[in-house]
């Protein structure tokens, strides 16, 4: 049974999708904060979240047994990925489901804006007819210059053009190419500051886009510019912008997201600042968005704790359904070609999934179950090992291959795997020894000279102890005379029997291995 734990508001489809698997007991709470959600947290395997609550690095330090995060959104800001990651949690986000309502949603502000609809409002409550104060702009040949163009800011993109707007937009991840396509002209940022009449900013809150906009430059803009933040709060500086309203430097602003939220207790000084328009984080409140992604994240849950399967992941390669049950038996594979690298090299080793898979299989046997798919990279990373990761479509003997090469202080290895039939993943080659084995359960690996009798000895001896050999793989290298013998058995033999095994004549080592 899996312990699974909803917090902040999500739509209940997403929750009855959880509720009709046996294997889950799903539990909703309110928004949880600090030690109550450090008390309730402990042993539950799954979380899912909006923006509300704050899965911080005390949060997830003190978690025992989560093995994934959800964020029912796209934002992770609120979540310590670095710590959850270090805890081997998988976090996964829901990208895609809230794109549309927060594009339409940035527009509605940015019309709003344009036409001081919440000021003509506000008056209105206050029975004044006023037919001057209101005085808007069109958007029909503005410029609106957007900064950060995934799936938001394209999407805003998109309807600025029907609106007849030039868009100028600036994202150091998005080609020339691409924009064209799109009809957006690339633009420095400083470009982008000068010409715009609107500014709209998509970008995720980063050290890179912390206070992105403050007082320099707002300073470069025209007077007449209208700022638009729908991201998130801290990548428009909001004490500079504030100012910026006050002193009338800037025509207005809306405001979806705080540095703080909600902003009350921090005395927030967009709270009194004139011409601006505020909401509280509603840019991906609609029917549809809240269903999208609650739909995406429980089924990301399922996935994950009854699969295995990893999907929108931010801290883990993601692959589709289709991908996974496609790459299943090499991640078994590269996973048990890691652990007999492992005990083979060593722990002193110097240095996409399956580099992941290797990983985990490198270190489990010095880390223990410490070490899984989230972690591993990190954990290698942090050991400095080294790596490097090469894809080759030219023809081999084999319609698939994993290579694996691992150098240590002393000694290289290399390890070769394929999978046949999708499923049944074989170590073909080792140090240059080929042969066709299951690398699984209790092994025996014998370098020794290729002479006869060696095979026989071998036998002879585990037969005495009487330890059942499962399979035997015979790899040979004919110019020097030498082989390699890698016997399956059922148990792992008493050490002595090891010492017996190496002095029978011809044997140069005896290994040891024992393979998940
Ligand atoms: N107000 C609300 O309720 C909602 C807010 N959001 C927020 O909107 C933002 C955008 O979301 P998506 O478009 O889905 O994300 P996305 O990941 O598709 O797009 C973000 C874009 O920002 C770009 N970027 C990153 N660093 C940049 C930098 N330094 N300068 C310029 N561009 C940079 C990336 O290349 C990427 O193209 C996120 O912060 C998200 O959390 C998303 C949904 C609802
Ligand atoms: O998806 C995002 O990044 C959002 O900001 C939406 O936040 P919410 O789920 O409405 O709390």
């Amino acid at each position: 049974m899996f312990r699974i734990l909803v917090t902040d508001k999500l739509d209940a489809e997403g929750v009855e999708i959880l509720k009709r698997y046996k294997e889950f007991d799903v539990v909703e709470k309110e928004t949880l904060k600090g030690d109550a959600l450090i008390q309730e947290l402990r042993g539950y395997d799954a979380i899912i979240v909006r923006s509300e609550t704050k899965l911080t690095k005390e949060v997830l330090e003190a978690s025992e047994g989560l093995k994934i995060i959800a964020r029912a959104g796209v934002g992770v800001d609120n979540i310590d990925v670095p710590t959850a990651t270090k805890k081997g949690i998988v976090v996964v986000n829901a990208p895609s489901g809230n794109t549309i309502s927060t594009a339409e949603y940035t527009f509605a502000m940015m019309i709003a804006l344009a036409r001081k609809i919440p000021f003509a409002h506000a008056s209105m409550q206050q029975k004044v007819w006023d037919r001057k104060s209101f005085k808007g702009v069109e958007l029909l040949n503005k410029t609106l210059g957007v900064i950060g163009l995934g799936r938001i800011g394209t999407e805003v993109a998109k309807r600025a053009q029907a609106f007849g707007m030039k868009i100028l937009g600036y994202d150091p991840y998005l080609s020339e190419e691409m924009a064209t396509k799109l009809g957006i002209e690339l633009a420095s940022l400083e470009r982008i500051y000068k010409e715009s009449d609107f500014i709209t900013v998509h970008t995720p809150l980063t050290d890179a886009t912390r206070g992105l906009i403050g007082k320099k430059e707002i300073e470069m803009m025209k007077k007449s510019v209208r700022i638009i933040n729908c991201a998130r709060g801290g990548i428009i500086d909001e004490a500079a912008l504030a100012e910026a309203l006050k002193s009338g430097r800037i025509a207005g602003a809306a405001v979806d997201v705080y540095s703080k939220e909600p902003p009350f207790d921090s005395a927030n000084p967009l709270l009194d600042a004139p011409n601006c328009i505020l909401a509280p984080h509603l840019g991906a409140s609609t029917a549809e968005a809240q269903y999208n992604v609650a739909i995406e994240s429980a089924e990301a849950v399922a996935n994950f704790l009854l699969h295995g399967m990893i999907v929108n992941s931010v801290n883990m390669p993601s692959v589709s359904k289709e991908e996974f049950n496609r790459l299943k038996a090499f991640v078994q594979l590269a996973e048990r070609l890691g652990s007999v690298a492992a005990q083979i090299l060593g722990n002193s080793v110097s240095i996409c999934l399956l580099t992941r898979s290797f990983l985990k299989g490198l270190f489990m046997p010095f880390l223990g179950d410490t070490v899984n798919y989230v972690n591993s990279l990190p954990t290698a990373q942090a050991r400095g090992v080294k790596l490097e990761e090469t894809i080759d479509d030219t023809p081999c003997e084999y319609t698939n291959l994993l290579k694996i090469i691992v150098k240590s202080d002393k000694e290289q290895l290399e390890l070769w795997g394929t999978v046949y039939a999708q499923v049944h993943g074989k170590m073909v080659n080792f140090n240059n020894y080929f042969f066709e084995a299951t690398p699984s359960g209790n092994m025996l690996l014998i370098a020794n000279d290729d002479v006869p009798g060696v095979v026989g000895r071998v036998g002879t001896i585990l037969g005495e102890k009487n330890i059942n050999i499962a399979s035997m793989h015979v790899g040979r290298k004919k110019e020097t005379r030498k082989a390699l013998i890698l016997v399956a058995i059922d148990q792992k033999p008493e050490a002595n029997v090891i010492e017996q095994l190496a002095k029978v004549p011809g044997v140069n080592k005896v290994k040891f291995l024992y393979v998940e």
